[in-house]
């Protein structure tokens, strides 16, 4: 097995009185694309919030490439390493597609600040990379006929393709994608899953899915966790989730997407 890059043990939170997470265990290993699965209210965001650093665990730890994240803050948890897509779609909406990928690439930038107020030569050098590279990750997104638009102006499936690409420029290791299908049609959903494989390959990507489309949860995730009301109820290949009583009996009265 490869290297561990994820551990996650005995993590919980609690909110007041209500324990939206408790006792969860997890381990990644690089390279692997695994789903985090639940019915509404389980548990899902809630964990990929403990995860970035925006919540912190009321219990337990979190290693991440061998170092505790627990308490680091959400940019810290990025610099790390990790990145993520939202729900809703978070896009800087009134920037253009190239330069919401440029922000996120910025926050990596290496330049000085000397460099940057005098504008010495590898500050140029610096944005001109900068600028190449961003284009490279909208390329693979089919984004860069758009680039100069405003993110607001893409149709809903693209808004979601630039939210993936500008979580890439981040350079991470491990990409939390949530929902990443949500609102997305048949065919778009079936092309996002041909992109999602593509970039773990290029990337060298160890990724964490939410997604209510099982169809495409079963279809490329190598292993499977299941939430419900805050426990982990269950983790294993798609076949042994899929006929799983535990998971079954969760998800009764869901509506299930196929
Ligand atoms: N900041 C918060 N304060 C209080 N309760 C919270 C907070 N964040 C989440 N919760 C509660 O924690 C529980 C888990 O919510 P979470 O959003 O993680 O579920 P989910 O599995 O992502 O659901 P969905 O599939 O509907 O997005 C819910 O009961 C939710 O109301």
């Amino acid at each position: 097995m490869s290297d561990l890059l994820l551990k996650v043990e005995n993590v919980g939170i609690q909110f007041g009185g209500l324990k939206a997470v408790s006792g969860l265990n997890m381990e990644m290993h690089a390279g692997e694309l695994i789903g985090l699965i639940g019915p509404n209210g389980a548990g899902k965001t809630t964990s990929f919030n403990m995860l970035t650093g925006v919540y912190k665990p009321t219990e337990g730890t979190i290693i991440f490439n061998g170092k505790k994240t627990n308490n680091m803050s959400p940019h810290q948890v990025t610099k790390s390493g990790v990145s993520r897509t939202f729900q809703n779609i978070r896009l800087f909406k009134d920037l253009s597609v190239l330069d919401n990928v440029k922000v996120a690439n910025h926050s990596l930038a290496h330049h000085s600040v000397i460099s940057s107020i005098f504008r010495l030569p590898s500050y140029f050098s610096g944005e001109t990379k900068m600028e190449q590279e961003s284009i490279e990750f909208l390329k693979i997104f089919g984004l860069d006929p758009y680039m100069n638009e405003l993110a607001k102006n893409l149709p809903y499936g693209m808004q979601r393709r630039l939210e993936i690409a500008r979580a890439l420029a981040a350079k991470p290791k491990l990409l939390l994608l949530d929902e990443p299908a949500a609102g997305m049609n048949p065919q778009e959903t079936q092309d996002l899953m041909g992109l999602i494989a593509l970039i773990r390959e290029k990337f060298d990507l160890t990724i964490l899915l939410i997604e209510h489309d099982m169809g495409l949860v079963m279809g490329i995730c190598e292993r499977i966790y299941v939430l419900d009301h805050g426990q982990l109820i269950a983790e294993g290949k798609p076949e042994e989730i899929r006929n799983n009583k535990k998971v079954i009996e969760a998800y009764l009265g869901e509506e299930v997407t196929e």
